[in-house]
């Protein structure tokens, strides 16, 4: 039954958490991630610079894209003030069935959406389909050569805003430097970097927040 990894990691979660408590399953994720297989999630030496993050910049409308197991969006979700919002882009369906239940088991589906499908095609409509006017705070974790694309689209359609937090996840590995470049040149965004490690791993990696100048 659980012939995935992605599985795996729910059933240890359903198995080992406490039901409605997203700090239980977080924990959860990063042990087995830890002892039993690996997984890219952000994890939690990432995920306690996000929370600092998101706790600074108190935002209302989330976006991230790249839910997988939804790891992230429950890290995040926790942390919401009522009300608050997180939209969470996934187009592989396997990732976003594990991650529903993730989300569900944590009790933080009244505040997580998860929109299945492309970046390209989710972000244009999140104006008109979604309500969104504009995002205060964007978490980027997909494929890494689709960081600069996704964060030029998010411009285009006008959901950035003066203050706007861009937080990218892997700027060292496995890497966006196309987007690195982007952000820390084009003068349209102040740009702090913030060195850590790989998920799970002793490798260096790094988070870099963009905050838009509008
Ligand atoms: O590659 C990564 N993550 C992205 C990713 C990858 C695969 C599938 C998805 C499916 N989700 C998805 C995709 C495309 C999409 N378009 N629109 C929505 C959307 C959603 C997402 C990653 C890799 C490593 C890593 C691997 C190996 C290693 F040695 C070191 C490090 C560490 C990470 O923290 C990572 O985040
Ligand atoms: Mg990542």
């Amino acid at each position: 039954m659980n012939h995935t990894k992605e599985q795996r990691v729910l059933q240890y979660v359903l198995d080992n958490a406490t039901r409605g408590d997203p700090q239980s399953v977080v924990d959860s994720i990063d042990n087995y991630c830890n002892k039993e297989e690996w997984a890219m999630n952000v994890g939690d030496q990432k995920g306690l610079i996000l929370d600092n993050i998101v706790n600074e910049s108190n935002p209302c409308v989330l976006l991230e894209l790249g839910t997988y197991c939804g790891y992230s969006a429950v890290r995040i979700a926790r942390l919401l003030k009522p009300g608050a919002h997180l939209y969470t882009v996934e187009f592989n369906p396997a990732f976003a069935a594990v991650a529903k239940q993730m989300i569900e088991f944590a009790g933080v589906q009244d505040k997580v959406q998860i929109l299945e499908g492309n970046t390209q095609d989710i972000i244009p409509q999140l104006k008109k389909k979604y309500e969104v006017d504009t995002l205060d705070f964007v978490f980027i974790d997909h494929w890494k050569d689709k960081y600069l694309e996704d964060t030029k689209l998010l411009e285009k359609c006008n959901l950035l805003r003066k203050g706007t937090v861009v937080l990218a996840d892997n700027v060292i590995v496995p890497g966006a430097p196309d987007f690195l470049e982007y952000v820390r040149t084009c003068g349209r965004y102040d740009c702090t970097n913030y060195p850590s490690f790989l998920e799970y791993m002793d490798e260096k990696d790094a988070l870099e927040k963009a905050i838009f100048r509008g």
